[in-house]
């Protein structure tokens, strides 16, 4: 098994999508409405939005962890129905690794629970590790591990199966601003050399707007889009300049001149 190859990206194709939620004591929150949305095969799509305005709800949808109220969601052409596609692979911004397991035996989690045969899957899981620069580390606990390496250890978990849609929630939200800008770095390496689907969430305009082809800005609760920006910039990006350039400062200029128009940013 080569996991130096590309992985084929999937297609995601979103209509009318509707999600509220019943609060305890019964009262109806509606999260997001009417979300219509196609992601190419191989893109990287970014979504911004405010606090509470339904980013996480958006991915757990396709994620198929939380059930929709209306619309449709597919997965190259697979309606997604309350159930993960097996096609796909989630990072949160908790690493979520069990504390009692190795790195290795983590990363072969998936693996393990889908009763794949582990064994052969044990010199992709060390190849991953190879590629995050974290050759040698399958036999330490995540105690042993600093925030940045741990949330390295769950991107490897995520990719272990070659998910055609790799689905990252705030993955570098708790990370230290060194530990998360190699991060956003090595994300781009990775996913130019792997061409699989991402659907990035974040608060910060500043990684959307380097990592991304596309951002969609969502507007406050109930979430809709805004705003689905193209980010026209050649690849490799570099954070050290990337900031100097005006093509990127153009994009974050008009991503945050929505968030003042919705009032979710005030100018003092
Ligand atoms: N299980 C739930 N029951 C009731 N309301 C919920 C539930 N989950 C989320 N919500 C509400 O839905 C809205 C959207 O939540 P969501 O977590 O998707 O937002 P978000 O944009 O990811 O927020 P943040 O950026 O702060 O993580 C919020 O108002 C939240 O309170």
């Amino acid at each position: 098994m080569n996991v130096a190859s590309r992985i084929a990206g999937a297609r995601v194709s979103i209509s009318g999508l509707v999600k509220t939620y019943q609060t305890r004591d019964d009262v109806d929150v509606l999260a997001l409405d009417n979300i219509d949305l196609t992601i190419e095969r191989g893109s990287f799509v970014a979504v911004v939005g405010p606090s509470g305005c339904g980013k996480s709800t958006l991915l757990s949808l396709v994620a198929g962890l939380v059930e929709a109220s209306d619309g449709r969601i597919e997965i190259d052409d697979q309606h997604i129905v309350n159930r993960p596609h097996p096609k796909i692979g989630v990072v949160f911004q908790s690493d979520l690794l069990l504390y009692w397991r190795t790195v290795l035996d983590n990363i072969l989690l998936p693996i393990e629970i889908k009763h794949l045969d582990v064994k052969r899957h044990i010199p992709k899981a060390e190849e991953l590790l190879r590629q995050v620069g974290l050759k040698g580390f399958g036999n330490k606990y995540p105690s042993e591990l600093s925030g940045g390496m741990r949330q390295r250890v769950a991107i490897c978990r995520a990719l272990i199966q070659e998910p055609g849609l790799l689905l990252m929630d705030e993955p570098f939200g708790a990370l230290d601003a060194l530990t998360r800008e190699q991060m956003i770095m090595d994300l781009q390496e990775m996913w130019t050399r792997l061409g699989n689907t991402v659907l990035f969430i974040t608060h910060g305009i500043d990684e959307a707007v380097f990592l991304a082809d596309r951002v969609l800005v969502m507007s406050p609760r109930p979430g809709r889009i805004a705003l689905d920006l193209t980010i026209d910039m050649p690849r490799p990006r570099r954070w050290s300049n990337a900031h100097e350039n005006p093509g990127y400062q153009g994009y974050v200029r008009k991503i945050r001149e929505i968030f003042e128009a919705q009032g979710v940013l005030v100018a003092h």
